[in-house]
């Protein structure tokens, strides 16, 4: 059967009309929102009542697969890491050594200040007890995140790092996971995906442990799963909206079309709700581009997927760069690959995307697998308030205050003050009762 392939026409952004321009930007899934907010809310509340029992029979409802148990054990994961070839446990570990060296490279430093004389603030850092690492496997299993969620765990050095992800067709993970997962120090690994993957992490259940944060990326299903448990009353904290894969190319007449082709079709393939963008003020760039993509796509083994993401896809002419870089900022792409003769005068003007890919020889995959960058990265739009997954992530920041009796004897009455703006009586007695005490007078004489 022939592939009705469907490139998107080319639209010139000048001769848009604004809902034309809004329907550009808009992405793929929002539309089908509301259903999936119940579909979810269901399962959270399956998993929440059933357990491993709803963890299990909706395994065996989307994924095919009858398990006995959600756990695999760590031992079962090494003799599986085993199998994994010499040249992808090379690769792994290649790309391991760079994410590593990346990262830590973000270890926090804990910050002490005397803010006034007798008043000491500190900052501190302290590692999450308890992780959960969704790592996605619905359409393509992928043992780069794994890297990208247990390497910072590993470097924070949280105490239980516990990975789940939906099982292949044997009730198992494949060898690159488990590889993956034994260098990274995983302490469990349970089977599952979807949204009743996320509730179990969240609310834990006979076997999964309930853990302290979520990571990782992944489908709709798991994208609004993260969103709705994180809204309970004692529920998770969550890393970061993460959802289908996103690239926008800025391309000049430099770039080369087959390049940039590649680049857009690499996000495309992820999913049929993957969205990638061009923006060029190249005509005769735009018309190369999409040969490029038809010739290139026709040879995709992902091509069938890879052809629905271009549907909702865009070419778009511009007046010049600078509207170029005006659409990126308002768009806020997962992925921003800059194709141009000379990037450096506009990177201080982009700083709304997830990751930002420069030059000619910086191909977006480079950055999903081994530059040392995170993978996991703000979709939707929401790298315009969310930051890319880092380190960071993986601690808690709290402050610690010392007051000496001088310190408190300078301030004390500041506090006084504000509380009384605030007629908050209590607050402003704690200062005042201390002021006043025969201790303090003592202890200011000393
Ligand atoms: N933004 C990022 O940082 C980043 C990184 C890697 C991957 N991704 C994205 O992650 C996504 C991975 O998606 P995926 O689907 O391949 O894997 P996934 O693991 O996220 O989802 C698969 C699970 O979805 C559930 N599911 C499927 N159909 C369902 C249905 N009809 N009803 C209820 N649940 C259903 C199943 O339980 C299945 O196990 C892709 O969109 C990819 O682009 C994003
Ligand atoms: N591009 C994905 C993030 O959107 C990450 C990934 C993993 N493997 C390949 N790609
Ligand atoms: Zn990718």
């Amino acid at each position: 059967m022939s592939m009705n392939i469907q490139l998107p026409a080319p639209v010139t952004w000048q001769e848009a009309s604004s809902e034309t321009r809004a329907k550009l930007l808009s992405r793929p899934v929002q539309a089908v929102s509301a259903a999936l907010r119940e579909q979810v809310a269901a399962i959270i509340d399956k998993v929440a009542s059933e357990g491993d029992a709803a963890l299990l029979e909706l395994t065996a409802r989307f994924d095919g697969v009858r398990l006995q148990s959600p756990e695999l054990s760590m031992d079962k994961v090494a003799e599986i890491a085993e199998q994994a070839p010499a040249r992808v446990k090379a690769a792994i570990d290649q790309a391991y050594n760079n994410i590593r060296a990346f990262h830590l490279a973000q270890k926090p430093s804990d910050v002490a200040l005397e803010t006034m004389p007798g008043v000491y603030c500190e900052q501190k850092f302290a590692a999450l007890a308890r992780v959960g690492l969704y790592i996605p496997g619905g359409s393509a299993s992928l043992p780069s995140t794994v890297l990208m969620l247990g390497v910072p765990a590993q470097i924070a050095e949280c105490s239980e790092r516990v990975l789940i992800s939906p099982p292949n067709p044997q009730g198992e993970l494949t060898p690159a996971i488990c590889y993956a997962a034994i260098k990274c120090g995983v302490t469990g690994v349970y089977l599952g995906g979807g949204a009743q993957a996320v509730a179990a992490l969240a609310l834990g259940t006979e076997s999964i442990p309930a853990v302290d944060k979520i990571f990782g990326p992944g489908n709709s299903y798991v994208t609004e799963a993260k969103q709705q448990v994180s809204q309970r009353a004692g529920g998770p904290a969550i890393d970061l909206p993460a959802g289908p894969s996103e690239l926008l190319v800025i391309a000049d007449d430099s770039a080369e079309p087959a390049f940039v082709a590649a680049d857009l079709l690499s996000q495309a393939e992820h999913g049929p709700d993957s969205q990638v963008i061009l923006l060029s003020p190249s005509a005769a760039m735009i018309a190369a581009v999409r040969e490029a993509l038809a010739k290139q796509l026709a040879t995709l083994p992902r091509a069938e997927i890879t052809n629905q993401a271009l549907a909702s896809s865009s070419l778009i002419l511009t007046q010049d760069l600078a509207e170029a870089v005006a659409i990126s900022e308002t768009y806020a792409p997962e992925h921003l690959s800059l194709q141009l003769d000379d990037c450096e005068p506009w990177l201080p003007k982009l700083t709304r995307a997830g990751s930002i890919f420069v030059g000619h020889y910086t191909p977006e995959s480079g950055g999903d697998y081994a530059t040392g960058t995170n993978h996991v990265l703000p979709t939707y739009g929401f790298a315009r308030n969310y930051s890319s997954l880092g380190l960071l992530d993986f601690y808690r920041r709290y402050t610690v205050q010392t007051v000496s009796p001088e310190g408190l004897a300078d301030l004390g009455n500041t506090i006084v003050d504000l509380a009384a703006e605030e007629a908050l009586d209590a607050h402003l007695r704690a200062v005042s009762l201390r002021l006043e005490s025969t201790r303090f007078q003592r202890d200011t004489q000393k």
